[in-house]
């Protein structure tokens, strides 16, 4: 059995038409008139145990309102949703020891009091033995250098920092599910890279389930193996993103140093795309191309000193996807490839 199942989930939520005109204010207190917007449109997946799932899709796609329903904040309009056994929004109490989330745009810690002082808050919340707490608190101190700023108060921490402690926050009760919305929103290079070590880590060595929701693709591709695409509210792709990237990466870059500087190279069937004194940045399809045929072409007239091939970048293709739909379909006609991964 999967440790979440999602079945057939929905969300509707009710806006409502603001009148317009003479005495608009005052009419719109009595307004009845809705209008029904559906945030998640019939989602189906599974996420095993041990798993890392990327949950990703533009703005407005629908996945802060799937995690607040998985966490148990916001009840469905209809479908079926299991987490760990249970159903979020009716056993909350039990549903809570078993996870733990963050949203990287709101703190779950105390503004005004020391990250410290939060975390024996939480220790009271979720009756966390006193050898279990101090146990995780010195593991996630070292691996998320707490100390630096454990007795400050939250609301002097710079992003980095909050977002370190409401991960060890998130982490102290032992959870085996993590709920990450945006983890990583805002932070530098730096704060980033050691975010996703832990991350990795807590996954890897307590094998922690992990659902996590980020623009940010490099966290995608650090992290996770499996994809879910979310688009309008629903799921346009669910599936490895090895898969991803052989069936709509298929756009190449060759980047070639010559001899002598191009000036317009023209090889048939590529484009160029950029060039720099004698480098030149080739863009071709693989399906028809292969990037010894360039070469060749290339080498016809000119003399190459060094070349290399890009893999295509996970960000353009979700881009690609985003504006165009999968396999270039417009978005009104949703597939959705179901991989075993
Ligand atoms: N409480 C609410 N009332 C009405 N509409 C809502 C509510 N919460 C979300 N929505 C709408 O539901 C849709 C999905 O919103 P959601 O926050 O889930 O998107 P998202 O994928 O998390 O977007 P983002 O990446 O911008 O955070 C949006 O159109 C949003 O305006």
């Amino acid at each position: 059995m999967a440790l979440i199942e999602v079945r057939n989930l929905r969300k509707e939520f009710n806006r409502l038409i603001p009148k317009t005109g003479f005495l608009s204010g005052v009419r719109n207190l009595w307004n009845t008139n809705y209008l029904t917007h559906t945030a998640v449109d019939d989602i189906t997946f599974e996420v095993q145990e041990g798993e890392m799932l990327g949950y990703i899709g533009p703005n407005g796609a629908g996945k802060s309102t799937s995690i607040k329903m998985m966490t148990g904040i916001l009840v469905p309009t209809a479908g079926e949703l299991s987490i760990a056994g249970l159903v979020p929004w009716k056993q909350r109490r039990e549903h809570a020891q078993n996870i733990g989330v963050v949203f990287g745009q709101k703190t779950q810690l105390w503004w005004d009091i020391p990250v410290i002082e939060s975390f024996k808050v939480l220790k009271t919340i979720y009756k966390i033995p006193d050898s279990r707490y101090n146990k995780n608190l010195n593991i996630f101190r070292e691996l998320l250098e707490l100390h630096e700023f454990e007795n400050t108060p939250v609301r002097q921490l710079s992003l980095g920092q909050r977002m370190r402690a409401d991960l060890a926050a998130a982490m102290l009760h032992d959870p085996q599910i993590l709920f990450l919305d945006e983890p990583t929103i805002g932070v530098d290079v730096l704060a980033k890279e050691r975010l996703r070590t832990f991350i990795r880590e807590i996954n890897r060595d307590r094998g922690v389930t992990v659902l996590l929701t980020t623009h940010d693709m490099t966290d995608i591709e650090k992290l996770c193996k499996r994809m879910a695409i979310i688009d309008d509210g629903k799921i346009l792709y669910d599936g490895s993103i090895d898969h991803l990237k052989s069936q709509f990466g298929s756009e190449r870059t060759l980047i070639v140093e010559l001899d002598d500087a191009p000036y317009s190279l023209d090889i048939p069937g590529t484009r160029v795309l950029r060039e720099e004194g004698a480098r030149v940045w080739l863009s071709y399809n693989r399906d028809r191309l292969n990037a010894s045929d360039v070469m060749m072409n290339i080498a016809k007239t000119h003399t190459i000193r060094d070349l290399t091939v890009e893999e295509p970048e996970i960000e353009s293709i979700v881009r690609e996807i985003y504006e165009t739909g999968m396999n270039g379909r417009k978005k009104e006609e949703p597939h959705v490839a179901v991989l075993d991964v």
